[in-house]
């Protein structure tokens, strides 16, 4: 099909994915609730949240899926965890609470590849990428979602035995998605006209 000059192509154009992009918002995971995705509709989730640019192919991010049972377990983990750390009352409930609510996490891990050709930072934001598209991917497919981090996935012991990090991984963001609670009210968005710089000439 031949696209006129200064035209958009009707046949890529898609006005649906258009208003989820301009509408769409997360839902706080503490809202959450039963069921959350199975495995196969998660697996579609994932497969669009690995979807994002990538210099160099390099795919540098994995995904670790915390089902029901193993959240239990890392909701005990985090409390043992921050008492024997003397981590203070209302930072460890945050962090107990973000497994104990949650029907379903995934932690989303940064896997930095060793390349000269690729800078560090461009994976940092490919992986970034990645969270944004697994968030996108639940709230377009109907579920709730939220992107959480905090000291659960900030903490380097911690992290590294409750997700498995290998050496130099890092955890970009965990991703709770389940069946939503409540629908929280819009809050405020940018000023376009403050963000944004035309260039003319
Ligand atoms: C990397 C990253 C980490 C975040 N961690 C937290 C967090 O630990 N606790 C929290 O309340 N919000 C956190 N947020 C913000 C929530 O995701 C917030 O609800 C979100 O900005 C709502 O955006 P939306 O409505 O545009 O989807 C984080 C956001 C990002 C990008």
């Amino acid at each position: 099909m031949e696209i006129a000059p200064g035209t958009v192509n009707p046949a890529t154009r898609n006005d649906e994915v258009l208003r989820f992009l301009l509408t769409r918002r997360s839902r706080p995971p503490k809202t959450l609730k039963a069921p959350a995705p199975e495995r196969a509709e998660l697996t579609e989730l994932l497969t669009a949240a690995a979807r994002v640019p990538d210099h160099g192919k390099l795919e540098p991010w994995r995904f670790v899926v915390l089902e029901r049972p193993a959240l239990e377990r890392l909701a005990g983990d985090a409390g043992a965890y921050a008492a024997a750390k003397g981590i203070d009352e209302a930072t460890a409930t945050k962090g107990i609470n973000q497994f104990a609510d949650s029907p379903l996490c995934v932690a989303v891990i940064s896997v930095p590849r060793p390349t000269d050709k690729v800078p560090q930072i461009e994976q940092t934001l490919s992986v970034g990428a990645a969270c944004y598209g697994l968030l996108s991917a639940a709230l377009a497919a109907g579920w709730g979602a939220g992107w959480l981090t905090g000291w659960v996935a900030h903490d380097r012991d911690f992290a590294a035995s409750a997700f498995g990090l290998q050496e130099g991984e890092w955890v970009a963001g965990l991703v709770h998605i389940g069946t939503e609670g409540a629908t929280p009210p819009e809050r405020p968005r940018p000023d376009m006209g403050q963000i944004i710089t035309w260039v003319e000439a």
